[in-house]
């Protein structure tokens, strides 16, 4: 029904073009390659090859579009009902799921090809792994079925972070885990601030977020516990692992607290809409600004500059 659309509508090759990228939520992929970065930077103890960056980033960067264009494909009965989605290039009719389906594969085999090639097997197989995880898991088992979606689903958006640290150190480690921990602990504060403000919409589809079917008392008591235990595992990367040093503990607390303070404010009031929001725009600044932190921490330039610090302070007592 959806589909027949197609045909009737003359689109220039830029409006193909647009709708292709539109099809891979663009917008959200920035932060997933932060987090990828951050762990690189970590992994690399600040000294990341520009090569291997560029090509993480990129390999990364398809292997999301690929997971995120089977979801639009899997999606698109319910993102034809949603106001907020109805305007994706599949349910507006100007891409036929069989040829997103070869878009997504093609952008699957070549982020597998490229990884592969220039990094490592590894973190080509932990990229197919999320797209894998992030369409069979959360798309097709859990997101309609269980208020439980986004918490197991979750982990698919952490996947990133493994993709990082494998691509520098062809393994995994504890560090590597903590980094998954923590992004896999932040998405359902991030989430769910947002599916408070959306929740007409997942109800009207029948998509069971946790506020749909639990109500805003018990999501934002939910948001309250995994910021907490989130702020909380952001502080293992500084003790007991010791991979980060002092400006990252200062940026993690700072930023830490804030987000405690934001869900706190929530807790307070659970139908405050605009609390809601500021917490969903404020978890994406708080990643981003942790990852960015855990860049900052790991450059040698920092170090120095630390040494430098500590050595003047020792000379003037
Ligand atoms: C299963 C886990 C997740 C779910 C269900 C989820 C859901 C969403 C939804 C529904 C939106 C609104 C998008 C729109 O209006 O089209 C959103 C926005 C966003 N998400 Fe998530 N998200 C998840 C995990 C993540 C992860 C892991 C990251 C990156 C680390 C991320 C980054 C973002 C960003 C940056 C935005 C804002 C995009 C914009 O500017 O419009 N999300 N998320
Ligand atoms: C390594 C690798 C390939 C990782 C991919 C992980 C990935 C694509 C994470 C994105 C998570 C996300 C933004 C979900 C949106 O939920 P939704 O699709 O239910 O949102 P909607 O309601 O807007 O459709």
């Amino acid at each position: 029904m959806i589909e027949t659309n197609v045909s009737k509508q003359h689109q220039t090759f830029l409006q193909v073009l647009q709708s292709y990228y539109q099809l891979t939520k663009p917008r959200i992929i920035p932060l997933l390659l932060i987090t990828t970065a951050g762990s690189m930077w970590i992994a690399a103890k600040g000294q990341v090859d520009p090569m291997l960056l560029l090509v993480t980033l990129a390999g990364g960067t398809l292997a999301a579009a690929s997971a995120q264009v089977i979801n639009c494909i899997y999606d698109r009965d319910i993102d034809y009902e949603m106001e907020r989605t109805r305007h994706r290039p599949i349910p507006s009719g100007r891409i036929l799921s069989r040829d997103a389906l070869l878009f997504a594969i093609a952008l699957a085999v070549i982020s597998f090809t490229l990884l592969t090639v220039f990094a490592n097997l590894l973190a080509a197989l932990l990229a197919m792994s999320g797209i894998v995880f992030y369409v069979l898991v959360y798309t097709h088992l859990l997101k309609r079925h269980s208020s439980l979606n986004i918490v197991i689903g979750g982990a698919a958006g952490a996947i990133p972070t493994l993709v990082g640290w494998a691509a520098v150190t062809g393994s995994l480690s504890w560090t590597a885990w903590l980094l998954f921990a923590i992004v896999f602990l932040w998405t359902p504060p991030h989430f769910w601030a947002l599916a408070l403000m959306i929740r007409d919409d997942y109800a009207k589809v029948g998509v069971p977020m946790l506020p749909v079917v639990a109500g805003n008392q018990a999501t934002v008591q939910q948001i309250w516990y995994y910021t907490l235990v989130t702020v909380a595992a952001t502080l293992l990367l500084i003790y007991p692992l010791h991979q980060t040093g002092i400006i990252y503990a200062a940026i993690a607390l700072y930023l830490g607290g804030l987000f405690i303070y934001k869900a706190w404010q929530l807790l307070q009031n659970p139908e405050d809409r605009n609390l809601a929001r500021g917490l969903f725009l404020y978890s994406i600044s708080y990643m981003m600004l942790l990852c960015l932190g855990m860049v900052v921490d790991s450059l040698p330039l920092t170090h120095h500059a630390i040494s430098f610090v500590v050595s003047q302070l020792h000379f003037l007592s």
